[in-house]
């Protein structure tokens, strides 16, 4: 089987509303929040078997960094950003994270603004293996949603 290293699983404009912001204000409501995410995994055995077992699941990833939005309620970009590829790297197969988080609305003479971040993770083959497993299971529970 061919295996490479710079397979990505992508995720781009996912919209999440937020509680984001350094002033009080913003404290007190939600924002938007848009975030795209490049996860660099190896993508072969997905490839061949056509089964999301054995894929990078990117509606599970969506599902979380949503919830980890909400939960978070960071201050800053910053913090969010490293907050959410720690995770990223903690849960899933992936040996790469290039993460930006964007705010629409945040400067009304601006598109957005925003932070983009690369992560690398630090895993053995051992733990890699452990986090496939635990995805695999993971995709299993949703093949029945
Ligand atoms: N580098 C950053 N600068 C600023 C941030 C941030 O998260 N990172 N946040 C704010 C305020 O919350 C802003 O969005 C309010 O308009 C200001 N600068």
């Amino acid at each position: 089987m061919f295996h490479t290293e710079s397979d990505v699983v992508f995720v781009k404009g996912l919209k999440v509303e937020a509680v984001i912001g350094v002033y009080a204000w913003e404290r007190a409501i939600t924002q938007p929040l848009l975030i795209d995410i490049a996860l660099e995994t190896d993508i072969s055995r997905a490839a061949v078997s056509d089964d999301v077992n054995d894929a990078l699941n990117y509606k599970a990833v969506c599902d979380d960094v949503s919830a980890w939005c909400k939960e978070i309620q960071a201050k800053l970009l910053e913090h969010l950003a490293g907050q959410i590829s720690d995770k990223l790297l903690a849960k899933y197969a992936c040996h790469k994270i290039t993460l930006s988080v964007a705010k629409p609305t945040a400067i009304t003479q601006a598109d957005a603004v925003g932070v983009q971040i690369t992560r690398y993770a630090s895993t053995s083959t051992d733990e890699l293996a452990i986090k496939e497993a635990a995805e695999e299971a993971n995709n299993s529970q949703a093949d029945d949603v």
